[in-house]
């Protein structure tokens, strides 16, 4: 017999939403790099821009681990999310490292409106009624968004300037790929016990997210706005 492996709610949501999905993870931005064409004053600025929007991830990381440590029912989905919030302390001080390298002064970074608009997203899924369904998904959607992006700019075929590299592979590589697919695993796992009521409540975070992450690329690209 051929085991059939039971395709998750992520891929559904994925094949459903695949006009905005790919909006955000092929982004005109991100093809820029991938092609070499990239204006380096539009990486600056989304290098000035995501060290902010880091230091933000960093407590909503936390609020899902602390959610995790509660609610979770596999005690492994601590150790991933763990893992996760661990790796922001390496980010922060590339982040740090990068900028001095671009010169990009990181202590008078003035915050734009998109960016703004998702600190706040990540401030309002902090909230502790909300469910570790929902905010684990959100976590998922974020980091995938990044990895997909990213990964496009390693492919055979790309003509990525080697200044951005490292950028690329921080989150492009196959280690945060393997990172996201554990998330994915743990999401696809949580919905199906998830409420009808929270599922549609993850699904519109997921497509919040991407939203954001769209809005995100186009300020890097086009300044603010
Ligand atoms: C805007 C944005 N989305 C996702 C990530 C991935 O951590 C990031 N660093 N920044």
């Amino acid at each position: 017999m051929v085991p059939v492996k039971k395709s998750g709610m992520i891929d559904r949501w994925v094949k459903k939403h695949l006009v905005l999905y790919t909006g955000a993870t092929s982004h005109p931005f991100i093809l820029s790099i991938r092609d070499g064409t990239i204006d380096f004053s539009s990486f600056k600025r989304w290098l000035g821009q995501d060290y902010i929007f880091v230091r933000e991830f960093v407590p909503f990381t936390a609020s899902v681990l602390l959610k995790a440590s509660k609610n979770a029912d596999d005690s492994s989905d601590m150790e991933v999310i763990l893992s996760g919030l661990a790796s922001l302390s390496d980010e922060i001080s590339w982040f740090k490292q990068e900028a001095a390298k671009w010169d990009v002064p990181l202590s008078d970074v003035i915050v734009h409106k998109s960016n703004q608009n998702y600190c706040r997203f990540l401030e309002s899924l902090m909230l502790p009624e909300l469910e570790y369904s929902v905010v684990v998904t959100a976590l998922w959607a974020i980091e995938t968004v990044y990895q997909e992006s990213f990964s496009h700019c390693l492919e055979d075929d790309s003509k990525t300037p080697p200044e951005l590299l490292e950028a690329c592979k921080r989150w492009g590589s196959e280690g945060f790929g393997e990172f996201c697919r554990s998330l994915q695993n743990i999401v696809n796992r949580c919905l199906e016990k998830a409420s009808e009521e929270e599922l549609i409540k993850a699904e519109v975070t997921f497509l919040r997210v991407l939203e954001l992450e769209i809005e995100f690329w186009n300020m890097s690209q086009e300044g603010a706005k």
